[in-house]
Parts: structure tokens; sequence; C-alpha cells
């Protein structure tokens, strides 16, 4: 399988290669050259098989030629023996015929390190085969940095950067970012919001002799790997659900695009997906492209869902690629006029193609405490404010009643306890593992919003620009 940037201007590259790129040279986002798919019978046989085995038989298309298979099957069986569920991702029923999809198991408490912890494997694993180091650079609303700190604060291979916004994610977000006390790892708080800390890292890709000098990678869902890992959980939640002789309905707190991106995949894959769902905080940028035609970026407001405050969705690039038929050339002019004027249209076939496929709608700061309420006093489940957020979306989408509706729920409510608190009267505790999280010692350096320094403060600590242990 080989890998082509959204911007058809940079070196298509096999599996490996994308995953130690991250961003493409020509600022675009790795994909495949074409969509594998697996038979009606194929999807059958994953029903009722352990997660690891469903993980083998979705990602082993992606990577075929890359990595030996039984290199990729220790790989896998070893990032998901460590959750703390033994189903990694179980399905919880909640309604008639409404499912939560729990995805907070793994050591962090988010989705994020069900592709995280298999992410780490196969970097490590590259970067072994070819004897090279590599500096990874992170944007984070508070999930995806911890998860990443996680994944790889015992590489040897690699130091790690994680920018998250200043004063903008969770208390216990920002503590498993900085009390790590690791020299490989470090937290940087940005002046700024998610959507800054994004662009930072975008920038850092495209300033080639920064990149090359400090041989970048990138752990944020611009890495095509990240996107394929989240692909597994679709086919294990819809598989259980009767698929593919039943379709299955998805809704998906959605920030980035990289999650439910990649349930279009599963979907492109062969899996019966009814409906694709987005569910946004306040901050609603793809509810109102969906609803008008217009991407356009305003100011990130704060919410009690912080890793969704974000309006530049990153992986909505790979969506308009594919709905613009793979046309890079009309791909980079919306590209160039979003980095001009901050807004584009999409074009009128596109986003027909975008709406056959999804459907979108936001929950606000009210309905989302509400949602929580509701659920913890009906059924006495805890649920996080990301998760309420698809909830509280669950309720306003036209639904057909025989196919199961499953919900996302992409973190542990301990991760916000203070919102969980304030809507239920209850604070959920921490596992045993993260119990002395609140009271260990913090390391962090803040930072302006300013890509010199920022690349400055990088150089000066990452291994591979002190030449040390190389
Ligand atoms: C807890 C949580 N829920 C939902 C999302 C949204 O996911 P995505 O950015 O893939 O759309 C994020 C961040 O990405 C998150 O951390
Ligand atoms: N919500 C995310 C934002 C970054 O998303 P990613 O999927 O591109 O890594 C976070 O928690 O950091």
């Amino acid at each position: 399988m080989r890998y082509v940037s959204t911007r058809g201007e940079a070196p298509v590259l096999s599996f490996s290669d994308a995953l130690l790129a991250g961003l493409a040279r020509d600022g675009g986002l790795y994909l495949p050259e074409a969509w594998p798919t697996l038979s009606r019978d194929e999807i059958a046989a994953l029903a009722g098989k352990p997660y690891a085995a469903v993980a083998k038989a979705v990602i082993g298309p992606f990577v075929a030629d890359a990595l030996p298979p039984r290199a990729l099957d220790l790989m896998i069986d070893d990032a998901y023996a460590g959750f703390r569920h033994p189903a990694v991702a179980p399905l919880t029923q909640i309604g008639a015929n409404r499912f939560i999809l729990e995805l907070f198991h793994g050591p962090t408490l988010a989705f994020k390190d069900v592709a995280m912890q298999l992410l780490a494997r196969l970097m490590d694993h590259v970067l072994a085969s070819r004897g090279n180091r590599a500096t990874i650079v992170g944007a984070t609303s508070g999930d995806t940095g911890s998860a990443a700190i996680e994944a790889f604060r015992r590489s040897d291979a690699v130091d790690v950067f994680i920018l998250y916004p200043h004063g903008r994610v969770s208390e216990v977000q920002r503590r498993q970012m900085t009390t790590v006390n690791s020299p490989s790892v470090h937290a940087i708080a940005v002046e700024g919001t998610f959507d800054d800390c994004q662009n930072l890292v975008k920038a850092m890709f495209n300033h080639h002799a920064f990149r090359d000098s400090l041989a970048l990678a990138g752990v944020n869902s611009i890495n095509w790997a990240r996107i394929v890992a989240q692909v597994v959980y679709y086919f294990y939640a819809a598989t259980a659900l009767g698929a593919p002789h039943r379709e299955v309905s998805f809704v998906v707190p959605t920030g980035n695009f990289g999650d439910i991106l990649a349930g279009w995949v599963a979907k492109k894959m062969g899996l019966p997906i009814r409906d694709l769902t987005i569910a946004t905080n306040v901050n609603d940028i793809l509810v109102r492209t969906l609803d008008t035609g217009r991407y356009e970026v305003k100011g990130v407001l704060p919410s009690t869902s912080p890793s969704m405050d974000i309006q530049i969705s990153s992986n909505f690039e790979r969506l308009l690629f594919e709905a613009l038929d793979r046309d890079s050339a009309a791909l980079r002019q919306l590209m160039d006029s979003l980095a001009q004027s901050g807004s584009f249209s999409v074009p009128r076939g596109a986003l027909a193609a975008i709406c056959a496929d999804f459907s979108a709608a936001r929950a606000d700061e009210p309905e989302t405490a509400a949602t929580i309420a509701k659920l913890y006093q009906s059924t006495g489940y805890l649920c996080d404010p990301h998760t309420a957020v698809g909830l509280a979306v669950a309720d306003k989408v036209e639904h057909a009643a025989k196919v199961p509706q499953v919900v996302l729920s992409t973190a542990h409510p301990a991760k916000f306890p203070d919102a969980v608190e304030a809507a239920t009267g209850h604070r959920p505790a921490l596992p045993p593992h993260m119990a002395d999280l609140l009271t260990r010692r913090e390391s962090v350096s803040v930072l302006p919003n300013d890509l010199a320094a920022i690349e400055t403060f990088i150089r000066a600590r990452a291994r591979i620009a002190r030449g040390a242990a190389a």
C-alpha cells in the first residue's frame, strides 16, 4: 500500500515512511492510494473476536508490504494487553437501541490511547530497524498530549515535545503531561489556543530545515497511522451489534475530525454504517459548514469539553480531498483561501457528497450539563462532558429505530471532575494507578505563541540537535 498527499506535491510514500513523516512535505495529509475492503464474510467473521484480532484484520491491509505480519501481530497484542478492561472497548447499553462505546480504558483515560499505544510501538519498530532517532512534536487540547507522553516516555529513540494551550486544559490533563519527570519529555504551555498549537506544529513541519535537522515526527492525527488504528473500534462495535447483517449508526464527539474520519474509512472498507453524526460543542465550525457550505474559522470558545475546543479541524482536509474526487489542485486552492482569509466555500458537488455520508449537530453548555445529569439520575452512569456532547446530539438527529446507535465515549469522567461534579453533585475518582496525580511535582515551560521561540526551545533540548546519544 502506498500513501499520497492530499496536496499532490509530496513524494508518494510507503506505510513506514508515511508513519515517520507525519505531515507531508507539501503541507498536506497522507492517505492510502486506494481503499482496501473487507468482504461481507470477512466482516461477519470478526463478530465475537477479541479486540486485538479485529485490529489485525483491519490494520493488516494498510501495512501489508511494510511490516512482517508477525511483527504487526506482536505489536497489536502488546499494545492492547495493558488496557484496564478485557474487552479494550466495551459497549454499554443505555437505551432501547442506544449504546455507549467506552474508549477510555487505556492508561491515560481517553480514546487517544487506543491509537497511541500502537503508534508508539510501530514508530519504535521502524526507527530501530533503520537505526534512527526522531523528535516528536505534537499539539494537544489535552488528551493526545498525555496519551503520547505515556506511550513514548520509555522510548530511547525519541524526544517528545507537546504544545498545549496554557490554562485551557483540565487539571488532570495538565498534570498527566507535566508530572512525568523524564528528560526526554517536554510539556510546553503555549499562550494561545489549541488552533495556535496545531498551527505551530504544522509550521515546524513546513520549515524543512528545522524538520530535517531534528528528524521531526508527528503523533497528531496528521499521522495516518493514528487514523487507521481508530478504524478498528468501528468494526469491533458494529460486528458486536449485528453487522454486516444489520446496519449501525455512530455519533462521534468531534474536534479535529480524526475520530469520525476513521468511521468513514470503516464505511469505505465495507462496514455497513447507516449514519455518521458529527457532534460538536459550541465550537461548531463543522456543523456550520454542513449547514451552509462555508468553512469559516471563528475564535475558539472555552467550554466544559475542552478537548473539542477546536476551530481548525485538521482532518476535514482528508474528507474534502475525497469529496473533490482527489483533485489536489482544487484542494490546494481551498487550503490557500483558508490560510489567507480563514475561510473557504465547499464546492456544491463536494458538499453534497459530504452531506450524503455525514449529519452534524452541536450541543451547547447547558445541554451538555443537563445530559450528564439526566444520564446519571436515570441510570447511575457517569459520563464525561465530551461523551455528553455526543449523547445530547444523538437525541437531536433523526435516527432509524431499528438501527443500533452507538455514541463514542471518548474520555473517562475523572479527567473532567469539575464539570461532572457540577452537573451531578458526584466527583468521579481517578483510578488507582493515577491516585497520586494531584500531588505530583509539575514541570512545564510557558512560551509565547511564537514559532521562533518554540523552535529555539526545542532545538536547545532535543537530543538529536545536541548530537547526544544518537
Ligand atoms: C475527549 C475527546 N473527545 C473528542 C475529541 C474529538 O476527537 P477528534 O479530534 O478526533 O475529532 C477529542 C480530541 O480530539 C478528545 O480528546
Ligand atoms: N482533542 C485532541 C486534539 C488533537 O487531536 P489529534 O487527534 O489530531 O491528535 C487532543 O486531546 O489533543
